[in-house]
């Protein structure tokens, strides 16, 4: 009943979609769900990522066909992990100004991608569905024989370096930097390294799943392509090896002692389903006549809150693009948003901070709090010669959120803060006085 895995993984493609899979032909009952007895004598399990009754379009859950129901577990005992904390952890005094943190280093303290797991900044309350984490792991070793199971959240993960090959329920996913995975809440997976250490930044969205966004007067086509989102194919693992389950709940850590795989799905339908997508087919859109347009052009994905246009969550990314207006100033504007903005660096240079932002490192700007480019940036864009100039080699990215964001004490202790961070915007002097 296994199916290998191999660097040629087979995908299905879409957003969202209807999909079917087996890894064994038959496997999936037709034209009902749960049959008295499935095929195979396969026990149908019903997993669902948003209410039974929440509207057509965004309902979503899938239907998994598998071995054993996932109810088959040892007794849990808690599991230590005081770094990946949930939520706003009581109040934190934070002066109204930006943070930034160099990359993490990479430590010879083993840790797979669990363990070596660190909250940065989050906001709301997993209890609540609302707000989200940003964090960073740090892993240099695989999860052997270790599954994990989140319930506070799904988890958008960014790799920065390294590759993550990603076991889940629902199939394999081999993940590079440069693009992006998204693992539903409640979903089992496994991340081993094929490449060795592996570190990357994870939007733990507390709130409303990830979808497309709307694309208002920009049409049918553009921006993040439905197509380009790759869903695993059905991928049982066989045999009996002892698993080891780590859950998050509630902002708490769990471990129970499994018999056998966790990764027992045999075939599975359903929209609700793990999802890669490569950020070189964002199809960018940027101005093509005069002024610096607002970088919701760059939404991949958010997360809607209550508020109309007011996101829990949009994951907003900087790529490779031509700049070609004329008469404007190039670089983003100075300003302050009642969104806060969370950012990290996959590669290359972001454009607003050419020196400091190193890719690996984060920064944030939280509502109201006033940033722009650095001085560097400034004086090279004021005197710039507006030919058309194209960024390469670059992927910045930004998790912005209706909610502030309230650091960890880890972070703010972090000897990778910034304690120097405001110095970037010293040399900006008042030109009019010349
Ligand atoms: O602050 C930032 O660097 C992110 C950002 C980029 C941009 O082009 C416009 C607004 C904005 O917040
Ligand atoms: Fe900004």
């Amino acid at each position: 009943m296994t199916q290998a895995i191999d660097s040629t993984l087979t995908y299905q493609s879409g957003f969202g979609n209807e999909f079917a899979t087996e890894a064994i032909p038959g496997a999936l009952p037709q034209g009902r769900n749960s049959p008295q007895l499935a095929p195979f004598d396969l026990y149908p399990e019903l997993l669902s990522g948003t209410a039974f009754t929440a509207p057509r379009h965004e309902n979503r859950r899938s239907w998994l066909y598998r071995r054993q129901p996932s109810v088959i577990a040892g007794r849990y005992r808690p599991f230590v992990q005081t770094l990946w904390s949930t939520g706003v952890e009581g109040r934190t005094a934070l002066p109204p100004e930006p943070l930034r943190w160099a990359p993490p280093a990479f430590s010879d303290v083993p840790a797979d991608f669990v363990e070596g797991m660190t909250t940065l900044v989050a906001n709301g309350n997993a209890a609540m569905q609302a707000g989200m984490g940003a964090l960073m792991y740090c892993a240099n070793r695989s999860m052997e024989k270790r599954a994990f199971v989140n319930h506070d959240g799904e988890m958008l993960v960014v790799p920065q370096v390294g590759r993550l090959l990603i076991r889940t329920e629902m199939g394999v996913l081999d993940v590079k930097p440069g693009e992006i995975v998204l693992l539903p809440r409640g979903v089992a997976f496994q991340v081993t390294l094929p490449d060795g250490p592996a570190r990357g930044y994870v939007c733990e969205n507390y709130g409303a799943m990830f979808r497309l966004p709307e694309l208002g007067p920009i049409g049918s086509n553009g921006l993040a392509n439905a197509r380009d989102f790759l869903s695993p194919v059905a991928a049982c693992e066989g045999g009996e090896a002892a698993y080891e389950l780590v859950k998050k709940s509630g902002g708490f850590f769990w471990t129970a002692p499994l018999q056998s795989s966790p990764f027992n799905v045999v075939a599975w339908h359903g929209n609700l389903t793990p999802v890669k997508y490569d950020t070189h087919h964002f199809m960018t859109i940027g101005s093509i006549s005069f002024d610096h347009p607002d970088p919701s052009i760059f939404t991949v994905l958010t997360s809607p809150s209550d508020t109309p246009g007011t996101a829990n969550c949009d994951f907003v990314i900087f790529p490779p693009r031509w700049l070609v207006a004329e008469d404007t100033f190039r670089p983003p504007w100075y300003h302050r948003n009642i969104m806060s903005e969370f950012m990290g660096l996959v590669y290359g240079q972001y454009d607003a901070k050419p020196g400091g932002f190193q890719p690996g490192g984060a920064s944030l700007h939280n509502s109201m709090v006033p940033h722009g480019p650095d001085g560097e940036a400034f004086e090279k864009a004021r005197g710039a010669t507006l030919v058309p100039q194209k960024l390469e080699n670059t992927l910045a990215f930004m998790f912005e959120s209706r909610y502030p964001f309230v650091p960890t004490s880890t972070a703010l202790k972090s000897s990778t803060l910034d304690p120097d961070y405001a110095a970037c915007w010293e040399g900006l002097r008042d030109y009019s006085k010349n």
